[in-house]
């Protein structure tokens, strides 16, 4: 018998609630709205509610006749912080809660109706492996979609292979050891850049279990999406196309919107939780050209009040102007600690702007800013990357720390100043990149800038794998309904 034709796919995008991993998820998720596939994009309710109300996604993602916005409970109370030593609770109580629903709603077919058909594939975030098990119960087939770097995908990969080697735990307190059991990483990776968690003795540690075992599930799924692009980091890539062959990378994934929605500039398609702060671009209007600095780190990170001050008198003592990014929740705040931003502020107003949360991508697209001090986070060193705009990475957790490390030694783009926090060190680096190593810096990231640009051009690697991923989704679901 003829199988039955499957005329149009209908994706499940299942993301992370956390900023970084949304704001990839949608914007992969508007590529293949682009395609004409139907798309039901499930968010938190509290995820939800933050998008309604701090971006246009209503409006903008209403020209997708295909595309849908569902909700479900992360079972957290209203008020839960669902950040810093929260993230656990957030991560536990989601498995409880998403495991059954989703299983329920896919059995119910929830997300089908007279114009749109039941579910027929699943582009889940790559650290929600129990996807694949309720997804292949009922033969849908699933695809992962890991938001971060390559190489930290690929040290995590290797973390088994470093434990038996006797790599790690670490025998003593020398993070300048060069680990040598991550192939293509061999001259360049220290202790220091394996990604945070590794940095434990305590090998039944829950956060690098969870790393490391949602890391190797992703052999099961039936592909891989990465948001970076060949030239970028092609031989860690084909390390892992080893384990995974079916590797699609599309990156720079904000970029590669761009050039396939004309109408998609930056302000148009923001995906922030916090409310943009746009005064600053008239601020960096009337600055000459690359001669500002501008500090973000990214939407988890947190600081002490220590950590805050240095950064300021250094940045302040660099003589450079700056532009700087503190969240609300960024101080982890004690009483009488709020004092300190009213500091900042009056003791800054000659030369620094201070947002709670800046249009970022128009920001390091802006001709008056010379460098970027960053937590090193997947998505804000990409943007950079595109902007060519020179780094300055503090890494915070996670992948940050193997990031920097790429960004410094492997393409040159910037300097690392992982583990260190004092006005001095922030002082040399500022001035390093903005004066002393400038032209070289400008240089290389400008290469990089281009060949980014290049790969998601017309027949660039980024859009082209993105048409094999169209192309694949819909021989996929015409042969998970065969069968
Ligand atoms: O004022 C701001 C600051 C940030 N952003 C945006 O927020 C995103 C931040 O993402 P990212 O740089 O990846 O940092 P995190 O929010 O910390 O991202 C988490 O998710 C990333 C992707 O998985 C990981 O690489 C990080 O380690 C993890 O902390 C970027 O798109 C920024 O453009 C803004 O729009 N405005």
């Amino acid at each position: 018998m003829e199988p039955s034709p499957v005329a149009v796919p209908h994706v499940l995008v299942l993301p992370i609630p956390l900023q970084g991993h949304i704001n990839s998820m949608l914007k992969l998720s508007e590529l293949i709205s682009l395609a004409g596939f139907h798309v039901t994009f499930l968010n938190t309710e509290h995820i939800h509610r933050l998008l309604l109300h701090f971006t246009n996604v209503t409006s903008r993602f209403a020209r997708w006749p295909g595309f849908h916005f569902a909700t479900i409970p992360d079972g957290l109370p209203f008020d839960h912080p669902r950040s810093g030593p929260g993230l656990v609770e957030l991560f536990d109580s989601l498995k409880i809660t998403s495991i059954p629903l989703l299983r329920e709603m896919l059995v119910s077919n929830r997300w089908g109706s007279d114009v749109r058909p039941p579910v027929t594939c699943i582009i889940a975030d790559g650290i929600m492996s129990f996807t694949i098990d309720v997804a292949r119960d009922l033969n849908i087939p699933t695809i992962f979609f890991r938001t971060v770097s390559a190489c930290s995908f690929w040290a995590y990969f290797c973390v088994p292979k470093l434990i038996e080697a006797g790599e790690i735990p670490f025998r003593d307190a020398d993070m300048d050891c060069p680990i040598t059991c991550v192939p293509g990483m061999e001259n360049f990776l220290r202790r220091a850049d394996l990604p945070g968690s590794c940095r434990t003795n305590n090998l039944g540690d829950r956060t690098l279990q969870f790393l490391v075992t949602e890391t190797i599930n992703t052999t099961r799924a039936s592909a891989l999406i990465l948001n970076t692009f060949e030239d970028l980091e092609g031989p860690i890539l084909c390390q892992i196309r080893s384990h995974c062959p079916r590797l699609y990378t599309i990156g720079p994934l904000h970029a590669l919107l761009k050039t396939q929605i004309s109408d998609s500039s930056p302000s148009v398609s923001s995906n922030s939780l916090w409310e943009e702060n746009k005064s600053c671009i008239r601020w960096l209007d009337s600055k000459p050209l690359r001669s500002v600095v501008y500090v973000s780190f990214g939407s988890l990170a947190t600081m002490t009040r220590d950590e805050v001050l240095e950064f300021w008198h250094g940045l302040v003592n660099s003589g450079k102007p700056f532009l700087w990014v503190i969240r609300p929740d960024l101080l982890a705040r004690k009483e009488g600690e709020d004092q300190i931003l009213t500091e900042l502020v009056e003791g800054t107003r000659e030369r620094a702007y201070i947002v709670e949360w800046a249009p970022q991508e128009e920001v390091l697209a802006h001709p008056a800013v010379g460098g970027f001090l960053t937590h090193s986070g997947w998505n804000s060193t990409l943007e950079s990357i595109y902007a060519g705009v020179p780094m300055i990475c503090w890494p915070y957790f996670a992948d940050q720390q193997i990031n920097s490390r790429f960004v410094s030694e492997v393409w040159k783009l910037g300097l690392d100043m992982k583990d260190t926090c004092d006005r001095l060190k922030v002082e040399l680096m500022v001035k390093e990149v903005m004066e002393r190593k400038r032209d070289e810096m400008i240089k290389s990231a400008e290469n990089m800038a281009k060949l980014a640009r290049m790969s998601v051009g017309e027949g660039g690697s980024s859009s082209c794998n993105l048409d094999k991923l169209i192309q694949d989704i819909r021989s996929m679901c015409v042969r998970a309904s065969s069968t």
